[in-house]
């Protein structure tokens, strides 16, 4: 049995060969304060961010593309793997996606988590390996693709040829930071305090970074005035979503220039041939993938399932683990 599992800032994917994505749910856990037990996980745990009672605590133990509370993380990858493979006649080999920048001593732990939750074997992949074969690309030939990969936490674009990465980068603006953006311009234009749940709603329901015609969606949004304390509804337009979205959204197009100049001119002319590949749930924000075609001059996809694709590419790296370079997994 093989596994893939993506290890995500805002979700966890489980990925079983055979069987396709399995479990695919929010990476939140609801604590007991005083006894540390853990109350739920996932999607229940979830609802209760932002509505805790005082003894209990919502963590997201990934923050910003890093293990921010490694004790909770490993209660929570063991408790899905569980759920996926409950009782075990052979034990699976797991590869596991893991955020950018992790430590070798937290990739020892992850390694560990996975073990005692019953994995015969663990590789851990560096994402935009795994978003790339995830989406379909070759990356085994010596031809150069990019795929920025956009999740909650970080935006890990790369060139890939030859089963590794030439160049590449990662930045903590993603998702969450489009959601930050929107409360903090709700807040500034209309007064109005949001939670981030909400400023998620609005990103999904009506932001439009790059209009194509028709260009007059709007949303209402229920918060609480700063001026009268009181609950209030204001309107909130797609032109206003494009102005809030307008700092990260431009961070992470300057980013894609900065690993463009870096990119060896043969590498180059296959990307610009070839296009850029985006996957991860933030590329689904509308007008983004024609943004950066529009300022970089070449031609964008969005890989179909972009949000299953690192959880996808890491299950199947498994099947083919000898097209991989040298660096591109990491095992103890
Ligand atoms: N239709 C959509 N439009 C815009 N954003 C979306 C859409 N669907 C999901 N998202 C955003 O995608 C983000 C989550 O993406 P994804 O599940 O790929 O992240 P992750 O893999 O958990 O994070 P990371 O790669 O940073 O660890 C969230 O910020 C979510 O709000």
């Amino acid at each position: 049995m093989d596994i893939g599992i993506d290890l995500g800032t805002a979700s966890v994917l489980v990925y079983v060969r055979g069987k396709g994505i399995a479990l695919k749910e929010p990476s939140v856990v609801a604590l007991d304060k005083d006894s540390g037990k853990m109350l739920a996980v996932g999607e229940e745990a979830r609802k209760m961010i932002g509505r805790t009672p005082g003894n209990i605590v919502a963590i997201r133990p990934l923050r910003e593309g890093v293990i921010a509370d490694y004790t909770t993380t490993e209660l929570m990858l063991k408790y899905f793997l569980n759920k996926v493979v409950p009782r075990r006649i052979f034990r699976p080999r797991i590869m596991i996606c893991v955020p950018a920048v992790i430590t070798t001593v937290e990739k020892r732990a992850v390694i560990e988590a996975s073990t005692a939750a019953g994995a015969r074997q663990t590789f851990l992949i560096e994402e935009p390996i795994a978003a790339a074969i995830g989406a379909g690309i070759d990356i085994s030939k010596p031809f150069g693709s990019m795929v920025v990969d956009i999740g909650g936490g970080t935006t890990d674009i790369a060139v890939l040829s030859l089963g590794g990465i030439v160049c590449g980068e990662s930045i903590r603006v993603a998702g969450d930071k489009f959601d930050e953006a929107i409360v903090r311009y709700v807040k500034k234009e209309f007064n109005l305090m949001i939670g981030e749940r909400t400023a998620e709603e609005v990103k999904i329901g009506v932001a439009n970074v790059f209009p194509e015609g028709d260009d007059s969606a709007a949303m209402d949004v229920r918060g609480r005035s700063l001026i009268t304390g009181l609950p209030q509804n204001i309107t909130i337009t797609a032109e206003q979503t494009r102005e809030a979205l307008q700092e990260p959204v431009e961070q992470i197009v300057n980013a894609i220039f900065g690993v463009l100049e870096k990119t060896p001119p043969e590498l180059s002319s296959d990307i610009s041939e070839r296009g850029i590949v985006m996957t991860g749930g933030g590329s689904l924000l509308r007008g983004l993938d024609r943004l950066i075609s529009h300022k970089t001059g070449i031609p964008v996809t969005v890989a179909e399932d972009a949000v299953s694709c690192v959880a996808l590419g890491a299950g199947r790296a498994l099947e083919n683990l000898d097209m991989l370079g040298p660096n591109a997994i990491y095992t103890k």
